[in-house]
């Protein structure tokens, strides 16, 4: 079914802009080889091995644009599917563009951002889920996001979805011939039994996929974590420290840090985004009342709370407000400056709190060690099994659940069998969604628009 399809000739700068080594700028479809001979001059393009790199020159006419490596893959062993011309070109933002321009010049058209990959699912290479995986991979911030990205697109995720699929078909059409050809007087007892059983094993089988969705989810776009707690309990040193870098301004001051700051660190693996806060308390000054606003703001959306707390202090009202506040949340309560003799009274604190001394770098990997726990009870490093990670395809699992319960309990208030297979084909449709059998246009053109130029 997956025949080529014959698309015109698309061009993009497929690396970042910028001063570099070198630069690539790649033609994708029929004419990508015809167009490239237009403006090179070295060996025969046409007489060169596929998945070869060739020396040569870029000329605009007589006049020497580049001294560039052009690589030649033919149709259809490419990632596309269609030749491919990939040159080489030194790294400089005016030679790229000119290239560009060039090939432009001579027949090419200006490639949409994903547009390579777009052919590559549309040319039947590779399914939807595959190919938002190539957006991932760009995006993991993590080896362990990447190592998602990467076993997705090697298709582990549409292998496992393909064979819930194929055994909810085969389900369905055992229905079909019970109905069709009953060879036992109770026929509906009997298929409703079957469907009963099949429904549990598909609930099971998906629930269990949904349950990866979490550690996924996070994995992918990172834990966004606040640092919360009064004027100078050392937010933004903490903030350093986890970072290895000093990124935040420490001083003695209270009411340092005026605003939100926002940085990715990466804690065993964890993506987090940090935020450091402004210490809140109550102020007169205008901007310090800004930031306490936005650092209330940041309380409320955060994944994960880190509140700090001086050891070396008296529990003041500021933190018995930001105790109570942060109590709904998912919290580490962090006594700091433990270095120092301990005046808190503990006494008035929950009993989950682990002491830290962010000025000796003491005890932060207690810290690491519980923000592992909290999100994957430990468990982080469980490679091996194909995890849900992209928010689509969690929403379409979930729906494919949702089918399954009504299926559920269509079948406990003894519907109708084939208001049941209704559902159960819902089920599928939604599974089906997630590798992209029978996606609709206008989803597949939004998906795509989401990459970046020249992929
Ligand atoms: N220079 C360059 N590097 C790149 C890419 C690219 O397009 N160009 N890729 C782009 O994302 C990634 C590699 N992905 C690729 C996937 C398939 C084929 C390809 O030619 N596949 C043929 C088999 C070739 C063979 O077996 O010899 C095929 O699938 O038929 C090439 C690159 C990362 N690195
Ligand atoms: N003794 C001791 N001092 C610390 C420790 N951590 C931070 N400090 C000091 O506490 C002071 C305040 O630190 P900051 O990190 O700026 O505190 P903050 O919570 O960000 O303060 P604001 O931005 O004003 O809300 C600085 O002088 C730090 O050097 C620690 O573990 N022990
Ligand atoms: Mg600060």
């Amino acid at each position: 079914m997956t025949l080529t399809q014959e698309f015109d000739t698309i061009a993009a700068i497929s690396t970042p802009l910028g001063e570099g080594a070198i630069s690539i700028v790649r033609l994708s479809g029929t004419d990508a080889i015809k167009i490239a001979k237009e403006v090179f001059r070295g060996k025969d393009l046409d007489l060169v091995d596929s998945h070869t790199i060739n020396y040569g020159h870029v000329y605009n006419d007589e006049e020497l644009v580049d001294e560039v490596m052009l690589s030649v893959m033919r149709a259809p062993k490419t990632f596309t599917r269609e030749n491919i011309v990939e040159i080489n070109t030194h790294g400089g933002i005016a030679v790229t563009q000119e290239i560009l321009q060039l090939l432009l010049r001579h027949g090419a058209r200006l490639a949409e951002p994903g547009e390579f990959t777009k052919r590559a699912f549309l040319n039947g290479r590779m399914d939807l889920a595959q190919a938002e995986s190539v957006m991932d991979l760009i995006r993991a911030k993590t080896d362990l996001a990447a190592n998602i990205a990467v076993k997705q697109l090697d298709g582990s995720l549409s292998t496992l979805i393909a064979s819930i699929r194929q055994e909810i078909l085969e389900t369905l059409a055992q229905v079909e011939v019970n109905i069709d050809y009953p060879e036992y007087d109770d026929v509906e007892t009997m298929t409703s039994q079957l469907l009963a059983e099949k429904i549990a094993e598909f609930e099971q089988l998906l629930n269990h996929l949904l349950s990866t969705a979490k550690r996924g989810k996070i994995l992918r776009e990172g834990l966004k974590t606040a640092i919360v707690g009064r004027p100078n309990v050392g937010k933004s040193s903490l903030l350093n420290q986890l970072l290895r870098e000093e990124k935040a301004i420490v001083t003695d001051i209270a009411g340092t840090t005026r605003d939100v700051i926002t940085e990715f660190a990466n804690i065993g693996g964890v993506p987090l985004e940090l935020v450091d806060t402004a210490g809140i308390r109550e102020t007169d000054d205008v901007v310090e009342k800004i930031g306490v606003e936005r650092s209330v703001k940041a309380l409320s959306e955060a994944d994960l709370v880190l509140l700090v707390l001086d050891a070396s202090s008296t529990l003041t009202s500021q933190d018995l407000q930001l105790l109570e506040q942060s109590e709904s949340a998912t919290r580490i309560i962090l006594l700091n400056k433990t270095d120092l003799p301990e005046k808190i009274e503990i006494d008035q604190l929950p009993d989950n709190f682990i002491r830290i001394s962010v000025l000796n770098s003491k005890n932060l990997e207690a810290v690491e060690n519980e923000i592992n726990r909290i999100f994957f009870a430990g468990n982080i490093e469980a490679k091996d099994a194909t995890v849900l990670s992209n928010a689509r395809h969690i929403a379409l699992v979930e729906s494919a659940v949702n089918s399954l319960a009504e299926a559920k309990n269509s079948l406990l208030a003894g519907l109708p069998v084939d208001l049941i297979q209704v559902d159960v084909t819902r089920c599928w449709q939604a599974l089906g969604e997630i590798t992209g059998d029978g996606a609709p246009d206008e989803l597949i053109t939004q998906l795509f628009s989401q990459f970046c130029l020249g992929k």
